[in-house]
């Protein structure tokens, strides 16, 4: 009863949070319980903590109103819902001594005794086993792993110029900067694997290696490996193909941290996935701790298996987004004094104004206007930059007017331009002209009261709706997804 009382509880949360919020907090909270108690566990003490803090009381204001007045009572704890066990932590994988798991109970009678709850004691979280362990040799330590193997000679090193002092936080990457450093200051804490995902150039590889690199810092000897999928994939192959797949299993299982980057590209590669899987269980089991990236959130990439989507989750899964104004122009002034450059702060933000769409296009404008201003022997003025990034710039303002992106959005859904500036409500209408306002938004330097006075006279409200119903609808409708990305496309190349 309780659980399905909590279905209908996440329906209300998942309408009232944003959905990077929901994602990361709610969704990974696994369930079990029966009519008088409903236990909620986090997969860690960073999510648990979080929970506690910022959902908890809403959690149970929602159950009270839901049960009207009939609340269960909520444990929060840290672990996985295991069918037909009682929730306990087990003294670490495989030793049967269990021991009270760390948990939170909520009162439905005064929610807010939680406040005062003296701090939690995390012993130690658990792990499902691992599935047909049969054929995979034991883990082996750094020391043991067979030295010369074909098929480890291509890992990729870190790059360390991506450190912590070098990122430049911001309110979009706030969280996954913040998860990152918990895992490189303690990472024992148990957020393994930790997950970050969003769109192209926006810091994901540069957070991943700032752990490896502070990790490195605080144990030079630590055997950190940083790879793309692609080369995890290709070194698979290879070593089936040498014969040599146990020295490929040894040497990943080896490692004190395993870094693999945009784990998209393991999709549909079911061989890879299965290795992978394994090799991903024989890390956590070990202790060893693994952080992956992708472009997408993980249960939404597609020609995954099942089996890898929920493991990805018994860890972190954190977003990062793309860089608001502020944090654009922070970014340049870090790259320019980097680079001993003096940026004036207009100049910065001249170009953080016109150069939206992802960290590494920005730093890539930079390169331009340093160089310019090195050949010709020029301060950096809006003028150079203007100079400068001229091609770049008069694409930009040929391409991204409001009537351009109308006219595309409304090429695009087959629907008439008439027809987005119109008072109709019906969806096949309304979707694309939320679609329409959220890429002005994004695309121009428009004003939400100037983006709505150019769809109809509307009010600014519904345009800042539009771009927050599309943002949520992008992470959760893979339609909308395609649809948005597809004319981003059109609208910028
Ligand atoms: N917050 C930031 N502060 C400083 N530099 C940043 C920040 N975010 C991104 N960068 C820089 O932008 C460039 C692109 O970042 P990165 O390679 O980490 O992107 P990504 O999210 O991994 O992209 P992809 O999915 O394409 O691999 C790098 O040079 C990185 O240093």
């Amino acid at each position: 009863m309780s659980v399905a009382l909590w279905q209908q509880c996440i329906d209300f949360l998942r309408d009232e949070l944003p959905s990077q919020q929901f994602n990361t907090w709610i969704r990974p909270l696994q369930v079990d319980g029966d009519s008088g108690e409903l236990r909620l566990y986090a997969p860690n003490r960073f999510v648990l903590d979080w929970v506690n803090d910022k959902y908890l009381n809403r959690i149970q204001e929602l159950l009270d109103d839901l049960s009207q007045g009939q609340a269960p009572l909520v444990s929060l704890l840290i672990g996985s819902r295991r069918v037909g066990a009682s929730p306990v932590t087990a003294g670490g994988p495989g030793s049967g001594a269990p021991s009270p798991a760390p948990s939170v109970t909520n009162t439905p009678v005064s929610p807010r005794t939680q406040a005062s709850a003296p701090p939690l004691r995390v012993e130690q979280e658990t792990y499902p086993p691992a599935e047909n362990k049969e054929d995979i040799p034991a883990p082996q330590r750094a020391d043991q792993a067979s030295p010369g193997s074909p098929v480890i000679k291509h890992t990729s090193y870190l790059n360390r110029s991506f450190t912590f002092e070098n990122f430049v936080e911001g309110k979009s990457n706030q969280l996954a900067r913040a998860a990152a450093w918990q895992v490189a200051d303690n990472p024992k804490h148990g957020y393994n694997p930790l997950f970050l995902y969003g769109g192209v150039g926006l810091g994901k590889t540069h957070l991943m290696h700032a752990v490896g690199n502070h990790l490195l810092k605080k144990n030079p000897a630590a055997k950190i490996v940083y790879l793309h999928s692609e080369r995890f994939v290709a070194d698979m192959v290879k070593a089936l193909q040498m014969n040599a797949i146990n020295d490929f299993k040894r040497y990943y299982r080896s490692v004190d941290a395993l870094l693999i980057d945009d784990i998209q590209f393991f999709a549909k590669k079911e061989r890879s996935q299965e290795e992978f899987f394994h090799t991903f269980n024989a890390l956590l089991e070990g202790g060893q701790q693994v952080i992956l990236t992708s472009d997408r959130y993980p249960k939404e990439i597609d020609g995954l298996e099942e089996r890898l989507k929920s493991r990805f989750g018994w860890g972190l899964t954190v977003a990062v987004e793309p860089p608001e104004l502020e944090t654009r122009v922070a970014i340049l002034m870090k790259k320019a004094e980097q680079s001993r450059i003096d940026l004036p702060h207009d100049a910065a933000f001249f170009i953080a104004q016109r150069i939206r769409s992802n960290v590494r296009e920005l730093e890539g404008a930079l390169k331009r206007v340093i160089a310019s201003a090195h050949f010709m022997g020029r301060d950096i003025t809006i003028e150079l930059i203007r100079e400068s990034l001229k091609d770049l710039l008069a694409l930009q303002d040929k391409l991204v007017s409001i009537d351009n992106i109308q006219r595309t959005v409304a090429e695009y859904y087959k629907i008439k331009i008439a027809d987005i500036l119109s008072k109709r409500r019906s969806r096949s209408v309304a979707r694309p002209r939320q679609v329409a306002m959220a890429l002005s938004k994004e695309l121009t330097n428009h004003s939400l009261p100037e983006i709505g006075d150019a769809f109809g006279g509307r009010d600014h409200t519904t345009v800042l709706h539009a771009t927050r119903k599309i943002a949520e609808l992008r992470e959760i409708d893979a339609d909308i997804r395609e649809d948005y990305k597809n004319l981003l496309r059109t609208l910028t190349t």
